[in-house]
């Protein structure tokens, strides 16, 4: 049977607004959606498992990674580097899985200019002092780490409108209802591209 490739997504927000945890709880309720897994020069945080999170690597190998055209986006964010690595991107595609990418504006601006079918999404937290809880409540973060990233926030979120689909995470499960909804009618939307295409209709009739 055909099937119609994926849909890329692109999630952006500024650190601490909740898109990590958003996006598991829709691929924990929707495991066929695939999320990339990016690279970074970023220390490991406690729990942090390499090549779960993120595949953790020297300055030295994102350079070389960089050099040889390994990544279809990259930027420095806080001072390190981040990128998403080409190899398996088109195919998860091709399988018919959507996928996400979970990158900072920079790397939605390159991303959006090479595959201009992609879908973009940005959570917004309620008020920055929300921001500022959620990020010390992580527990994940030093002092220093979580005001360098506030200091950060605010450029981050100026760039919301350039994305075709806004989230306030202020409740969670409203926003993960909202999230699930974008999801829900990307996909009805391609099945309406294949009926219009008659994909859909060779199949049924064999
Ligand atoms: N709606 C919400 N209300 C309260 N706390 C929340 C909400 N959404 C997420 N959180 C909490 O806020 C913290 C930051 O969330 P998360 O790690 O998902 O953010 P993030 O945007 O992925 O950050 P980063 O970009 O730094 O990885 C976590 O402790 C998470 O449990
Ligand atoms: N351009 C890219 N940005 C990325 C990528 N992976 C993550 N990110 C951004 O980094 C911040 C910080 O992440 P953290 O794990 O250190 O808290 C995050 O908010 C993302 O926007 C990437 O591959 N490319």
């Amino acid at each position: 049977m055909t099937h119609s490739t994926g849909t890329l997504y692109i999630i952006s927000a500024p650190s601490g607004a909740g898109k990590s945890s958003l996006v598991k709880a829709l691929t924990d309720a929707n495991p066929e959606i695939r999320v990339s897994i990016s690279h970074t020069t970023r220390a490991m945080r406690p729990g942090e498992v390499d090549g779960v999170n993120y595949h953790f690597v020297t300055r030295e190998e994102f350079v070389k990674m960089g050099e040889h055209g390994d990544f279809l986006e990259r930027a420095e964010v806080f001072g390190n580097f981040y990128g998403t690595s080409q190899s398996r991107l088109q195919q998860t595609l091709d399988e018919g899985h959507d996928l996400i990418l979970e990158i900072d504006w920079q790397g939605a601006e390159q991303v959006r200019k090479l595959m201009p079918q992609a879908r973009s999404i940005f959570i917004l937290p309620p008020s920055l002092q929300a921001l500022h809880q959620r990020l010390t409540n992580r527990g994940q973060d030093s002092d220093e780490i979580i005001d360098g990233r506030m200091r950060e926030a605010v450029s981050e979120m100026s760039h919301y409108v350039e994305y075709d689909y806004l989230i306030i995470n202020d409740d969670f499960a409203h926003a993960l209802d909202d999230l699930k909804a974008i999801f829900r009618a990307n996909q009805l939307q391609q099945k309406r591209q294949q009926v219009r295409f008659g994909k859909l209709l060779a199949e049924l009739l064999g």
